[in-house]
């Protein structure tokens, strides 16, 4: 799915109306329908419920305006509460007046804020994409109230206060949605962490936009959803051998920390992987042996850390980072790796990642189409400086990769891949049952794979990868539950996710 920007998503709208010869007011009431659907489909409230409705002077007030008049229609007593305004738009006024005079509607002041019992459903209705600046006077104190009140809060399309696509100044109001109902495409701002407090569990609601137009739109900023990659994994051919899928060298682990380098092989031959040889360091020898018996290991001469690169010329793909530890002769191997991949595919994450902040350096060396895995505190060690913010952070993420032509996974809830050219992909799997030591490890091998398979193009792998590693953990966490979910849960369920993927 594309991410719109506030202003794209205007644009849409109006080739919207367009391309399908209807009334704006007609686009108005399809949203409207939409959200009156959801809330009595998804809350099955009682008739009794006390819906609130508070409505800005907008076309989100608009929605607000219709979905009061069809929960009306449909049995329930919504009460609807307008912010004072010195101009409406077309559609708010056209639906202020298809109000059935039945419902109570009174404009908001300082003196006339509704009691909200805990029961109630307040529907935010303020403002929507056409926020221009941050809430201050009246609007302010009603997002406060709304806040303060223990009512189940609904924003509709956006919360109130919150910018789509930029973001508001520190500590001005927004309102902290239960739930956020969008229309048609995803916002970039439910996507940041910064945002989780205000914009609740999200969901997109289709109302029949242009697809045209969408199909058309360059964006910056993509949403991956399964049906994004479905068939997107082409299947095994009869005849296919372990050459088909390719060699790949894994270069992890040290002493204490074998663990890492065993996951990310396990990892990586349950991902499709034609042949996989560890590199690690001596200590490691039995561990692997015994633990992925499907690996080959190829030991290194130094008992403790890796500190010697082998000859590459066997290998499609190399993966170096998992457990490996900062040695400086641990540096020297991945300066020689860099200068020597010629044309292979790399897979860097963790301490390899570690080593290319310590050692600036060899960032310039850093091979075209590379792919990097930092969790954010190990992004902000590769960028050397911190980011005040989440859209900082994905700027910082955009400039590396078009700086250095690599693919970097910025790691966390909606994973975000920033790619060689710009543009950034969100991943929609993944659970918080993630969080726990390990699960990283085996995204780089899952990744080592797809990135061995010379069928993927370099996107395609890292976004497969992405999205079977988290739809892995949503399978295991079904079973396992999210506290009970560890990194060897996720390898188990890996195979079932690329299956998923894989083309007929
Ligand atoms: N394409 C779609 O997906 C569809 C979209 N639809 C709906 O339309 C919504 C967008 O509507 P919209 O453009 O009328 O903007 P909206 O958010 O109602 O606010 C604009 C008004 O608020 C004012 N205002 C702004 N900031 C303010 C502030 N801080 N404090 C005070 N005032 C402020 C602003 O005034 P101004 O900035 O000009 O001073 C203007 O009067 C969208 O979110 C969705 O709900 C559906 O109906 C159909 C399909
Ligand atoms: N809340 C979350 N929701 C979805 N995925 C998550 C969440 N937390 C962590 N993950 C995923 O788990 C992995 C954790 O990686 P990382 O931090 O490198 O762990 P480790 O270094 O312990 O292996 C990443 O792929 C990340 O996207
Ligand atoms: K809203």
């Amino acid at each position: 799915m594309k991410i719109l920007t506030a202003h794209q998503t205007h644009a849409l709208d109006q080739a919207t109306l367009q391309a399908q010869g209807i009334s704006s007011d007609a686009l108005m009431e399809r949203a409207a329908t939409a959200c009156t659907t959801w809330l009595l489909d998804q809350l099955q409230p009682a008739f009794t419920t006390p819906f609130h409705i508070f409505c800005g002077p907008g076309n989100n007030g608009g929605d607000g305006l219709a979905i009061a008049r069809q929960l009306h229609a449909a049995g329930y007593t919504p009460q609807v509460w307008l912010l004072p305004a010195t101009k409406h738009s077309p559609d708010f006024l056209l639906n202020r007046q298809r109000l059935p005079p039945q419902i109570s509607c009174t404009e908001l002041s300082a003196r006339t804020m509704p009691a909200l019992p805990p029961e109630a459903v307040a529907l935010d209705a303020l403002f929507g994409t056409g926020l221009s600046r941050p809430l201050v006077g009246l609007a302010a104190d009603i997002v406060a109230h709304l806040n303060q009140s223990g009512a189940t809060l609904l924003a509709v399309d956006v919360p109130s206060g919150l910018f789509a696509d930029s973001s508001q100044p520190a500590g001005s109001p927004v309102v902290q949605a239960r739930y956020t109902l969008s229309f048609e495409l995803p916002k970039l701002a439910f996507l940041l962490p910064q945002n989780a407090g205000f914009v609740g569990d999200w969901t997109v609601l289709p109302i029949g936009l242009d697809a045209d137009f969408i199909h058309k739109e360059a964006v910056d900023n993509h949403f991956v959803d399964a049906g994004f990659l479905r068939g997107r994994l082409p299947q095994r051919g009869k005849f296919s051998h372990k050459g088909t899928f390719g060699h790949a060298l894994l270069l992890a682990g040290s002493y204490g920390k074998m663990g890492a380098a065993v996951l990310a092989a396990r990892a990586c031959l349950h991902s499709g992987i034609g042949l996989l040889t560890v590199r690690v360091p001596a200590v490691g020898y039995d561990i692997l042996q015994i633990s992925a018996p499907e690996a080959m290991v190829l030991p290194d001469p130094a008992r403790e850390f890796v500190t010697e690169l082998p000859e590459l010329k066997p290998y499609a793909a190399v993966g170096m980072g998992p457990g490996l530890g900062q040695e400086a002769s641990t540096a020297e191997v991945l300066r020689q790796l860099l200068q020597n991949a010629s044309g292979r595919p790399l897979v860097l994450d963790a301490d390899a990642l570690n080593l290319l902040a310590t050692h600036r350096e060899l960032l310039e060396l850093l091979p075209p189409n590379s792919l990097l895995t930092p969790h954010p505190k190990e992004f902000e060690r590769l960028t050397g400086e911190p980011a005040p913010g989440d859209y900082h952070r994905l700027e910082q993420l955009r400039n590396f990769c078009t700086q250095y032509r690599c693919y970097c996974v910025l790691k966390g809830a909606y994973t975000a891949l920033g790619t060689p050219d710009g543009p950034v992909y969100f991943n929609s799997t993944g659970n918080p049952g993630m969080a726990s030591g390990g699960s990283g490890d085996v995204l780089t091998g899952v990744l080592l794979a797809l990135r061995a398979d010379k069928r993927l193009s370099p996107l395609d792998a890292a976004l497969l990868g992405i999205f079977a590693h988290g739809r892995a953990g949503d399978l295991a966490a079904a079973e396992t539950g999210q506290a009970g979910l560890t990194a060897s849960d996720l390898i188990r369920y890996i195979g079932p996710a690329l299956q998923e993927l894989t083309g007929g």
